[in-house]
């Protein structure tokens, strides 16, 4: 195997776990972080205790909160700190790296003011760097303890998703390569939208009838919304859509359907976000998926009701209410249409 040296942006629990696993396939890992004292707390406990409890961050896994050091010589660079986060890491950073240096985004979200993919900031930014994405069901808390995981990697360079294949892949980290950057991208980012949607159902006291309807609607209003943004239908099929959706929707590791179902629970979504104390990316993702839903004229209304209840206050039950005395509808017709959308 070719051992690749590797800077990981971002020392929360994903950026954590993936420098774990890179590091134990024997690649020279530099982990990044901005925070002096949570460098400090892991330097001498070699142990990340706010983001990643109990596992152990071997002595040679390299540290750093100096960008420059961290970044130079590195073939490789992952992207692990919140979307919103990305582009200012990328400005402040880009003095120090070369155009040959992969990036590789493995961050779940959209750019709230720009609406952006995190590929469209980076390629602002670093218009000649090689680009990948990684995304699909994956949460941090499994892959550390090396339990089985799959994952699909995208890149309009099918060279750069071999190579970024390649350096991830282990016996119990699967990486599939896809072409489809785009549905790669908005899958992983709209499925957090879902699943927070998903925990306010369970804060409500609903059950498994309502998570299904959830997710099977709400992967209807993703891929309608990615297929008029130039994704392909069948990635929303793939591990980076219905898949990623589930584990989200269903896992109590994920942070965004445990903040829904604070939400579900009555706290306010300031009281909600002190008590996660990790970034929710649906949050913000929320915000920029209704927006686009207007720009591109497409019905999302799981989004609108969630929206609503984010940044308008609106009761949680009611947005159930709203959702269940919409129209009448068909579903067949509904698949008929998505079938004529852009395969
Ligand atoms: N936790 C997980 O299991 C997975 C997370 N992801 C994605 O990875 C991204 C990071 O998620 P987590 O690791 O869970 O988040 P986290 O909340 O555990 O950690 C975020 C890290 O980014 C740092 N950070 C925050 N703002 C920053 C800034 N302005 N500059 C530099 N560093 C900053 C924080 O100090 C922290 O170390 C998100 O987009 C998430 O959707 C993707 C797959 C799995
Ligand atoms: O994307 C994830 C798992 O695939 C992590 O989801 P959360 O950010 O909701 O924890």
């Amino acid at each position: 195997m070719n051992s690749n040296k590797i800077t990981v942006l971002g020392a929360g629990s994903w950026g954590t776990a993936l420098s774990l696993l890179l590091h134990e396939k024997g690649h020279k890992v530099n982990l990044w972080m901005k925070d002096e004292d949570q460098f400090q707390n892991i330097c001498s406990t070699r142990e990340n205790p706010k983001y990643l409890p109990g596992i152990a961050i071997p002595n040679n896994l390299k540290l750093f909160t100096d960008i420059e050091e961290a970044v130079t010589g590195s073939e490789l660079i992952v992207l692990t700190i919140p979307s919103q986060a990305i582009r200012g890491v990328i400005q402040n950073t880009k003095k120090f790296l070369s155009s040959n240096q992969v990036i590789i985004n493995a961050a779940k979200g959209l750019e709230q003011n720009s609406l952006m993919r995190i590929s469209e900031v980076v390629k602002e930014e670093l218009p000649q760097n090689p680009f990948a994405a990684l995304s699909g069901p994956s949460h941090a808390e499994e892959v550390c303890k090396n339990m089985p995981t799959t994952l699909a990697v995208a890149s309009e360079k099918r060279d750069i998703a071999e190579l970024v294949q390649d350096v991830f892949i282990t016996k119990s980290f699967r990486v599939y390569t896809n072409p489809d950057l785009i549905g790669v991208e908005l899958g992983g980012a709209l499925k957090n939208v879902i699943a927070f949607g998903a925990g306010i159902s369970d804060g409500l006291g609903f059950g498994d009838n309502a998570k299904a309807a959830l997710m099977t609607r709400g992967i209807r209003e993703i891929a309608r919304l990615g297929s008029q943004m130039g994704a392909n239908l069948a990635t929303f099929a793939g591990l980076t859509g219905i898949g990623d959706l589930i584990v989200t929707c269903t896992s109590m590791h994920s942070r965004n359907r445990r903040a829904g179902i604070l939400i579900g629970e009555g706290n306010t979504i300031e009281e909600t976000l002190k008590k996660i104390g990790m970034v929710v990316e649906g949050v913000s993702t929320t915000k920029a998926a209704y927006k686009l839903s207007i720009k591109h004229g497409i019905e999302m209304p799981i989004t609108k009701e969630i929206y609503k209840v984010i940044y308008e206050g609106s009761n949680a039950r009611e947005a159930v209410t709203n959702l269940m005395s919409r129209d009448r509808t068909h579903e067949m017709e509904e698949i008929v249409e998505d079938a004529n959308l852009n395969w």
